[in-house]
């Protein structure tokens, strides 16, 4: 089969952006007439990546647009009409297609706003709705929550190396896991706190600033450096940047500041060196050196090279005067752990009679595996406005008056709840399958990011051996649960 022009990618319906099993257990509750039971599913990873103390949500803007926009196509019900079976036959009956074409989303979803700071076990996003859509859309939301999480969280914790006043640029588009890879990993890095991208595309779609230099290739395609520099500031005379590593980066730095001395006899200004081999420190200090006794001070220093969050401390630590840090590679795959874990489970299900609540788990060998049952909202507690707890518990179930939470790795640790100023993380976005809430500005998601992360202990901030911000289950919802697993889990005897 011949490759399809990428256009033909950017369709008006992605409703196929699944796992083939969500629309086989689709058809098989919808057979069994389960299809509008109640049921209600959290996403949630378990770790924070990176092995970091804090995660930044991101996602929930694409997952709006995929879930308002879940409508089986002709061309998709043709295409799930072709699929057969191992013995040849249709793998979906007809019947079936005739209700995916009038399947609309009327699901109730409450999400974490985009920009807040998350940790492990906490629903991300909670679905409630007919059994068989709110299963359906499990593989979209992972697979678009999973990775600008991801994204935004590597982006902040480089916000974090970097500190509040040097610029971020995200370089990365070239080396992204493909197109939608790099698409998304743009939006995601500027939300966690890149100042701006080289990835055009980003910038008309999500309003991201563009920025950028040149590569090595321009300098290469002139007779000389020097001349090199000296046509790219005929075209930008108010905004170049020279990359000045080609030859000898010292030397470039001596001829970019000729280029700089004309250009200010012509009323301009140099923007920036760009430094992208050799040692950043170094360079970056003995370029600094040549461009203040030049009379350049302002002249910014952008390095780029393979750089992270751990590198840019380093540079940092030896004293590098370094004013823009371009990041690519490293930042938009997310280099040293390449996927968040995150995961969609079923918590509870309405009683066939429509009665009430049966709660439902997920055991595994690990605790940490097991799953949380509920129709679970995450408290967020602070002491003078810095957050200081958070507690999940059961909606469905009236909650003490005095709370404790409880560790849900270790039922030996709890605290009691002092505090009176909390907030609800998990906000409504869609009720009956209606979007009610606008979603902000990716602008101000950006903003709530970096707040957020301020927010937080610097123990918790930092990255080498973070300490664990405490997450815990309300009491009684330990309780239950632990109830739950013991009345599931086989007893052996011994
Ligand atoms: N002062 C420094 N301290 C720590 N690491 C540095 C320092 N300067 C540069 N690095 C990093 O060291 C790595 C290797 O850089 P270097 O330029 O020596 O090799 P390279 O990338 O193979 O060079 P080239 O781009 O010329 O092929 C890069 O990730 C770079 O960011
Ligand atoms: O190192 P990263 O964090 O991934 O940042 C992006 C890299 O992409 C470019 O290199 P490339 O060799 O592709 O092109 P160039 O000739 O413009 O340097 C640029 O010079 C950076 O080194
Ligand atoms: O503008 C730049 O300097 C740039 C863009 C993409 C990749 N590397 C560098």
């Amino acid at each position: 089969m011949t490759a399809q022009p990428l256009s033909a990618l950017y369709r008006p319906s992605l409703t196929l952006l699944t796992d083939l099993y969500q629309l086989t257990m689709a058809y098989g509750y919808w057979r069994q007439g389960m299809q509008d039971r109640e049921a209600v599913f959290h996403l949630y990873f378990r770790k924070a990546p990176f092995q970091g103390g804090y995660a930044v949500a991101a996602g929930l803007a694409y997952a709006v647009d995929w879930l308002e926009n879940l409508r089986f196509s002709e061309d998709d019900l043709a295409y799930l009409g072709s699929l057969r079976g191992s013995k040849g036959g249709v793998m979906f009956e007809p019947g079936f297609l005739d209700y995916l074409r009038e399947l609309r989303f009327t699901c109730d979803v409450d999400a974490v706003a985009e920009g807040t700071v998350v940790f492990g076990n906490e629903p991300l996003m909670r679905i409630q709705g007919p059994l068989l859509q709110a299963q359906l859309v499990e593989t979209a939301l992972l697979t678009l929550v999973n990775f600008q999480t991801l994204i935004a969280t590597k982006a902040a914790r480089i916000r974090e190396a970097v500190g509040p006043n040097d610029q971020i640029l995200e370089f990365g588009l070239r080396r992204a896991q493909g197109f939608d890879g790099g698409l998304s990993a743009s939006r995601a890095a500027y939300l966690g706190g890149a100042d701006g991208t080289s990835n055009v595309l980003a910038g008309q779609q999500f309003g991201i600033p563009v920025k950028g230099t040149h590569a090595h290739s321009w300098v290469m395609a002139f007779e000389g450096e020097e001349e090199a520099f000296e046509k790219y500031a005929a075209a930008f005379p108010d905004d170049s940047v020279f990359l000045v590593d080609t030859y000898d980066t010292l030397q470039g730095v001596r001829n970019a500041i000729r280029v700089a001395q004309r250009l200010r006899e012509q009323g301009h200004e140099l923007g920036g060196i760009r430094l992208d081999s050799g040692d950043l420190t170094y360079l970056s200090v003995q370029a600094r050196k040549l461009l203040d006794e030049a009379g350049f001070p302002k002249v910014r220093i952008v390095a780029s090279n393979d750089l992270d969050e751990q590198l840019v401390t380093a540079l940092k630590l030896e004293g590098a005067r370094i004013d823009t840090w371009g990041i690519g590679t490293k930042l938009v795959t997310a280099y040293d752990q390449p996927a968040l874990g995150g995961v969609y489970k079923l918590a509870a299900m309405k009683k066939a009679d429509g009665s009430g609540w049966d709660y439902t788990i997920k055991l595994s060998e690990q605790l940490a595996k097991t799953s949380i049952p509920g129709i679970l909202q995450v408290r967020r507690f602070y002491h003078q406005g810095k957050p200081v707890a958070d507690m999940l518990y059961n909606t469905a179930e009236p909650l003490p008056e005095q709370l404790t939470i409880v560790d849900p790795l270790d039922a030996t640790r709890r605290r009691p709840v002092q505090s009176s100023e909390f907030r609800e993380l998990l906000e409504p976005v869609f009720r009956q399958g209606k979007r009610v809430a606008d979603l902000p500005a990716l602008a101000d998601s950006r903003q709530k990011a970096r707040q957020e992360v301020t927010s937080l202990d610097p123990s918790i901030r930092r990255f080498l051996n973070p300490h664990t911000y405490p997450v815990g289950l309300e009491k009684g919802l330990h309780d239950f649960r632990t109830q739950l697993i013991l009345e599931h889990r086989p007893q052996r005897p011994a």
